[in-house]
Order: C-alpha cells, then sequence, then structure tokens
C-alpha cells in the first residue's frame, strides 16, 4: 500500500501540479525543499522557513551520523523535535556526501567505507544501515536508498556498473525498509547521461517498488543544457502517478526547465549558500549585492518577495555582505529561500492555469535579461 496519496490537480503538457499528503502535513508540487543539512537550514531559524511557505525540509545522513550521530538523535527524540520542525523531512542516503566530503572512502558491493572529515573516525555505511539511521533514528518521513552517483562526464562502463549496483542498493533499501504507513522511501534513478541506462534504472526501480522515484546523477557539473537533454526523457521513464525529485537541483532558471519537463520536488543548497555570500536572487535574475553599484542603492532587495528580508535596501544588504555581518547571511538566505518559494508557487498557479508556458516565456525574457 502506498503511505502517501500523490494527487495531481492540474497538468499542462508534461508539467503537474499536485499534493504529496504526508503524515506530517501536505507538500504542495512543484516543490523546492531547503537544504538542513546539519540539523538547521543554515542561518536560519525554523520559524523564518516556515514563513518562506517551505512544506519540507532535507536533512542530511552523511553530516548527522557524523555528529551529533544516529543513537544520539535518536535518544534526542528524533530530528523533528531535536531541531523544532513539525512539517515533513527528506533525509539524503550519504553515499553522494561521502563521495564529495569525507576523507578516504571505498567503495564495494557490501558498504561504502570512509573516514570522517570532521575526525577522521572510520565509518561503515549499508543500504540497511542507511535505511536505519534515516528512518528509525533520524525518523525522516521520506527516505532515500543508498546509491552510487559517477561523476560527470562519465565513461560508459563506469556508469552503467554504478547504475547497476545502485539497483541491487535499492532493492537491499527497500527490503530493510520494508512496509511503513506512516514513512516513504524514495528510489533514485542513474545512468549519468546514457538514455538507455536510465531507461533500465527506471525498469528495474519500478519492479522493486518505491512510494517516489528521484532522478539521481545530474548536477553533478554537466551544465543547463546537458541536463535538459536527459531531462527530455528521464522524468516520464518515472511513474507518472508518483513523486519525481531532481536531486541537487539548482538555479532558478533549472527549476522551470525542469517543471516544464515533469519534475515535481528539488533540492538544492545554492539560495542558501550563495545568500551567504552575498548572491540575492530576484525575478530580474541574481545580483551581486557586494558589487559597488549597490552602495548607496536605497531600494528594497525584491518588493514582490513577501517577507522582512526583501524588504531591506539593497544599499544596507550590501554594507552587511561587504562588513561579513551574520545579519547579511541571515537575511540574504531567507529571501532567497523565499524567492524560491515565490518561483514555485507562481509554477503551481501558472500550471493550475494552464498558462504555465507562457510563464516559462516570460520568465526567461524576464530572469536573463541582465
Ligand atoms: N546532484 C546530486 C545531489 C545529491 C544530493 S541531494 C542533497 N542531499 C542533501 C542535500 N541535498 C544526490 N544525492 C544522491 N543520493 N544521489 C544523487 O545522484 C545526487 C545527485
Amino acid at each position: 500500500m502506498m503511505p502517501f496519496p500523490f494527487e495531481i490537480s492540474a497538468t499542462e503538457g508534461r508539467a503537474r501540479t499536485g499534493v504529496l499528503k504526508t503524515a506530517r502535513g501536505d507538500i504542495r508540487t512543484p516543490a523546492f525543499m531547503p537544504v538542513g543539512t546539519a540539523a538547521t537550514v543554515k542561518a536560519m531559524t525554523v520559524d523564518q522557513v516556515k514563513a518562506t511557505g517551505a512544506d519540507i525540509i532535507l536533512g542530511n545522513t552523511y553530516h548527522l551520523m557524523l555528529r551529533p550521530g544516529p543513537e544520539r538523535m535518536e535518544r534526542l527524540g528524533g530530528l523533528h523535535k531535536f531541531m523544532g520542525w513539525d512539517k515533513p523531512i527528506l533525509t539524503d542516503s550519504g553515499g553522494f556526501q561521502v563521495m564529495s566530503l569525507a576523507g578516504i572512502s571505498k567503495v564495494k558491493e557490501e558498504a561504502v567505507t570512509f573516514s570522517s572529515h570532521i575526525d577522521g573516525s572510520k565509518h561503515v555505511l549499508t543500504p540497511e544501515r542507511s535505511i536505519e539511521i534515516q528512518a528509525d533514528r533520524i525518523g525522516a518521513d521520506i527516505s532515500m536508498q543508498l546509491d552510487q552517483c559517477v561523476s560527470w562526464p562519465a565513461e560508459r562502463d563506469a556508469a552503467q556498473k554504478a547504475m547497476e549496483l545502485s539497483i541491487r542498493w535499492g532493492a537491499r533499501s527497500k527490503a530493510r525498509f520494508g512496509e511503513r504507513e506512516h514513512q516513504a522511501l524514495f528510489g533514485i534513478q542513474q545512468g549519468s547521461t546514457f538514455e538507455d541506462l536510465r531507461r533500465q534504472s527506471s525498469d528495474q526501480l519500478q519492479e522493486i517498488g518505491f512510494d517516489g522515484y528521484a532522478i539521481g546523477g545530474l548536477a553533478v557539473g554537466e551544465g543547463h543544457q546537458a541536463m535538459c537533454e536527459v531531462l527530455d526523457y528521464a522524468p516520464e521513464m518515472l511513474p507518472a502517478d508518483r513523486p519525481r525529485y531532481l536531486m541537487g537541483v539548482g538555479k532558478p532558471i533549472d527549476l522551470v526547465e525542469a517543471v516544464w519537463r515533469g519534475v515535481d520536488m528539488f533540492d538544492c543548497v545554492l539560495p542558501t549558500r550563495a545568500g551567504r555570500h552575498g548572491q540575492a536572487w530576484t525575478w530580474d535574475g541574481p545580483l551581486n549585492l557586494k558589487n559597488a553599484r549597490f552602495a548607496e542603492d536605497q531600494n528594497p532587495l525584491d518588493p514582490a518577495i513577501d517577507g522582512p528580508s526583501s524588504q531591506y535596501s539593497k544599499a544596507y544588504l550590501h554594507h552587511l555582505i561587504r562588513a561579513d555581518e551574520i545579519l547579511g547571511k541571515v537575511l540574504l538566505s531567507w529571501h532567497n529561500i523565499a524567492f524560491y518559494q515565490a518561483l514555485t508557487a507562481a509554477m503551481r498557479a501558472a500550471i493550475s492555469e494552464g498558462r504555465f508556458e507562457q510563464f516559462r516565456r516570460d520568465f526567461h525574457a524576464r530572469h536573463t535579461s541582465n
């Protein structure tokens, strides 16, 4: 039985809008999930995150298993209670972060072994241990299978081996997860930029059977154009009646183009990471607030974006970022998350009203003009 009903309320071409109903609340799709790597969306309180309209945030098995540790997390009542976020949480399975963050790491059939980037301690991650950490210790509403994502560009042979290993790990993840009423498990499609490998991955994931399906292996350096070429076929290889989650994506233009091609859910560190470094996303494109041209610009950052962080003058934000003030990081992270939520809300409305094609044209014209 499927724990989380996914109700699509409107479609326009390949684009869909709907609601994923979970035990901790509804997720309106297309949805952007702010990343809360180490039990915090960096530089934001949970009330600020909630105020942006976010329905769900991400957690990270890799970071949380190193600190505070899975068993301590469980003793503290799980991640929701620990951080005071009572809406849904999706956790990534940890393999991707091991490859990008850990010290020495080794990938074998049985497990991924690695040394902590924090203190060098040795760790083992199997599909079963990842599921135990996500679903039973952290208490994630949506867990991700353990997978192996190859970097780009990838040799076909390497991409095939990683895709096949990910399928076997998906089956092990599912076996350990079992059937749960109030939690969901997503599979992850791999296959790099090879259409036949992505087809094999999708077919085998569906044989195993998941509550939702992620498109992995993108946003790994291939660039917007190559990503869109894969998205021209990859989303529709996955079941139409289940959520499709594009991992690690992306810039605003990436979200618009991926929704156009049938993607429902997104996560990316960009809005918070770029915000901490002075980049603000607006309907007219990105602004680098460190730039001297903003030193005396008394206009608000983006009056169209709801919330206090967007009403401050560019001059003030310029000053805060130049002075490396904590408040600058807070306000720009908050604004950027609010912008991403406004963008997904606008896309949901446009699809519901059958005007998403026009929305997409207008967005390109306005957002990529400057
Ligand atoms: N680009 C990209 C990003 C992420 C991290 S998503 C994330 N985790 C925590 C925050 N955000 C991926 N994660 C997995 N498991 N597999 C992938 O193929 C993959 C690809």
